[in-house]
């Protein structure tokens, strides 16, 4: 079954010659949180403007919530809302009257009660009569949150949502996203901070120079492309690694006084309970220890600076959950 978004094959060259995005094939399902990851450059606006409807496309398709965004271009654009990256707004507009008229470019007649209902979810209601230019930066985020949703769109987009908003408004916004999603509203996202993506997505997707290069549940990500690290802090320093741990992944710090175990979060068990074995054979005991997981952050910054080879690589290793759906 085709998802709320499906794309096939998109291609984007700029006139300048510049190829922006390549063979980029992805479908989003209904009610999802996609997030969408990569370095500058990499393409990710250049990609929500194709499907929004204000770049053209130099090749493939793009279809949402049923509607060819070429052929059924007004359908397409109706299920859209979109909070792009600058903040534009008319400043002399009272908050009411500009979300209230972004409903009208729609050509959605006039529904005060749901106007309402979106500045209330925005706590803009108190706010429904002044002039925009009298709000505060984070204010005026929220109106363009709430012009996004004034005609009741199936899909947001959010580009980079919460750049420079304070982490009240950051959290409150995340608050809002779920309660979206759960009426139903597929939401996609791009953000540079990726505990955002942590927090919110269901699915991330990496793109870096222009290419897809991972498609992967959030959960299955950390858990597949995660490492775990076990630091063993010794009670007696180490000059080096014994020769019974060779060729195993540890390495010494601290002067020799902790010894790290680094493995992949699926294997851990085993790889464990053998270091532990060969450390009490050769008498190296340790006063303490502890356990951490690499974060989504170091996951992506592990996927978009590996060469191709290792990504492809990295990809391949469970073909399941890449580029699929
Ligand atoms: N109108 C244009 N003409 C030529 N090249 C362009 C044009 N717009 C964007 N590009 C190039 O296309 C590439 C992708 O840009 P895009 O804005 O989609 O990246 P991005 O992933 O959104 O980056 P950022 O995270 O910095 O917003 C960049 O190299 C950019 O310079």
């Amino acid at each position: 079954m085709p998802g709320e978004i499906s794309i096939r094959h998109l291609e984007k060259v700029y006139d300048d010659g510049f190829r922006a995005l390549s063979d980029i094939n992805l479908e989003i399902q209904r009610g999802e949180i996609f997030a969408l990851l990569g370095p500058n450059g990499a393409g990710k606006t250049t990609l929500i403007s194709i499907v929004c409807g204000l770049v053209n496309a130099s090749g493939g398709e793009v279809m949402v919530a049923g509607h060819d965004i070429i052929r059924d271009y007004r359908g397409a654009r109706e299920s859209i809302g979109l909070v792009p990256q600058e903040l534009s707004t008319d400043a002399f507009e009272s908050v009411w009257g500009a979300v209230s008229f972004s409903r009208g470019l729609f050509g959605k007649s006039p529904d005060p009660a749901h106007i309402e209902k979106v500045l209330r979810e925005l706590s803009l209601w108190d706010k429904r009569n002044n002039r925009l230019m009298s709000l505060s930066g984070g204010m005026k985020r929220r109106v363009m949150i709430a012009k996004a949703l004034s005609h009741e769109p199936r899909v947001l987009f959010l580009d980079e949502p919460t750049a420079g908003v304070d982490v009240e408004l950051r959290r409150d916004m995340w608050a809002m996203v779920r309660g979206l999603r759960e009426s139903g509203v597929t939401i996609i996202l791009t953000t540079h901070y990726i505990e955002e993506a942590e927090e919110m997505a269901d699915r991330i997707g990496v793109i870096r120079n222009g290419e897809i290069i991972l498609v992967e549940d959030k959960a299955q990500l950390m858990a597949k492309l995660g490492s775990k690290e076990l630091r063993l802090h010794l009670q007696h320093p180490l000059d080096a690694i014994p020769d019974a741990l060779n060729g195993e992944p540890v390495s010494l710090e601290a002067d020799g006084y902790d010894l790290i175990y680094t493995f992949d979060a699926q294997r851990e068990q085993a790889g464990v309970a053998r270091l532990l074995r060969l450390l009490g054979e050769k008498g190296i005991e340790f006063r303490d220890l502890q356990t951490r997981e690499s974060s989504l952050e170091e996951i992506f910054v592990g996927l978009v600076n590996r060469p191709s080879a290792g990504v492809d690589a990295a990809t391949t290793a469970s073909p399941s959950g890449v580029n699929e759906r």
